[in-house]
């Protein structure tokens, strides 16, 4: 294997081969032990009829449903929230998805009065008309923005859909589906979350269709391979280790390489600028973690004290 595709595979920790049933119960046991460290007793999540909206919401739901019972506390709650942008194209599959997941509550939040009121706004400020493209980009920072929204209300945490297809490409509006409290689904593979959902009795409609952002109204349910020039099959024998050519390879890397800031916290003064007592910190701490990497620039780039090194990019 690549030395640069097992990094990646480590860095956005993908388990090649897993037990369904024993991930199911791995996810939902971090929910609630997540929920139970932070104090805090609900769950919020927008659903949208596709895949990864359906596999993170029916784990939550399944956390809430835990807690109640083991703790006898009606106050753990999964809430969802329906996002459409006017009336949407696949709302049989959203209905579909929260009939599956049974959730605690149901919200629903039309974003299209806000998204549309950005477009004049946006052409008297640059006397230039929106692209579709940017358009969509704020339809996700919309939801996010709504789902902080009720978040706060409701005293949830929000959900986040992140998974390692999505994560090697960086292939998420950042700081919109890309911000979220917390992401059940790290580091599964696309095919993997489709079998999740399979092992969870989904209806088959729910994980065998076509994976859509569905941002643009000029190609409305445009099939996220068809704008990421890569199918996901091709990234998750990728990530789970199997053989790619290495033309594949390369624009996978080189993708993921592009798209560092959004996987990252922000980068903040003084990264890459590094203090004696920094260094010094790392070198000590260095020493007791199982780091990877002999080089120093590495395990500097691994405390955020510089942004890249030419091992890893
Ligand atoms: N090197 C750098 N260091 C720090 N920040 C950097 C940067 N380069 C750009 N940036 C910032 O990042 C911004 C670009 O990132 P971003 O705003 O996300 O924009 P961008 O990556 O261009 O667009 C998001 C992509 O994700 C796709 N998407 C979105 C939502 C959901 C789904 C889905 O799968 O359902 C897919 C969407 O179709 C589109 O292709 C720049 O405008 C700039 O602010
Ligand atoms: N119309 C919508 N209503 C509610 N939430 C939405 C909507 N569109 C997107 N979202 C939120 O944004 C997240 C990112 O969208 P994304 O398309 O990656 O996931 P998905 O639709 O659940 O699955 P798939 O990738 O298979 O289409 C969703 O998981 C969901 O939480
Ligand atoms: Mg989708």
């Amino acid at each position: 294997m690549r030395r640069m595709q097992q990094e990646i595979i480590t860095k956005l920790q993908v388990r090649p081969v897993i037990d369904p049933h024993d991930e199911i119960k791995r996810r939902v046991r971090f929910l609630k032990d997540y929920l139970q460290s932070t104090g805090h007793k609900r769950l919020i999540l927008g659903i949208s009829g596709g895949q990864d909206s359906t596999l993170a919401g029916k784990l939550a739901q399944l956390a809430a449903e835990e807690l109640r019972k083991e703790t006898a506390d009606a106050d753990y709650r999964f809430i969802t929230v329906r996002l459409p942008y006017g009336t949407q194209r696949d709302e049989d599959d959203a209905q579909l998805a929260l009939a599956f997941i049974q959730p605690d509550q149901v919200y629903t939040l039309n974003i299209r009065p806000m998204t549309d009121a950005f477009v004049p706004e946006f052409e008297q400020a640059t006397a230039v008309p929106i692209s579709d493209y940017d358009k969509g980009n704020v339809k996700a920072r919309m939801r996010m923005t709504a789902q902080y929204l009720l978040g706060a209300f409701e005293q949830a945490l929000v959900i986040g859909t992140d998974h390692a297809a999505e994560a090697v490409t960086g292939f998420f509006t950042k700081f919109g589906d890309g911000a979220s409290d917390v992401t059940p689904l790290t580091g599964l593979t696309k095919r993997q979350g489709a079998l999740l959902l399979q092992t969870l009795h989904a209806p088959a409609r729910l994980y065998t269709k076509t994976p859509t952002a569905d941002l643009l109204d000029q190609r409305p349910g445009q099939a996220d391979e068809t704008e990421l020039g890569i199918a996901y099959d091709v990234l998750d024998d990728y990530l789970e280790g199997r053989p790619v050519s290495d033309e594949t390879a390369e624009s996978i890397e080189k993708r993921y390489r592009q798209t560092r800031h959004k996987r990252e916290l922000p980068a903040g003064y003084p990264s890459g600028i590094f203090s004696f007592p920094q260094i010094v910190s790392v070198l000590v701490m260095s020493s007791y973690a199982p780091f990877t990497k002999s080089c120093l620039i590495c395990r500097l780039q691994a405390h955020n004290r510089v942004k890249a090194c030419a091992h890893s990019g």
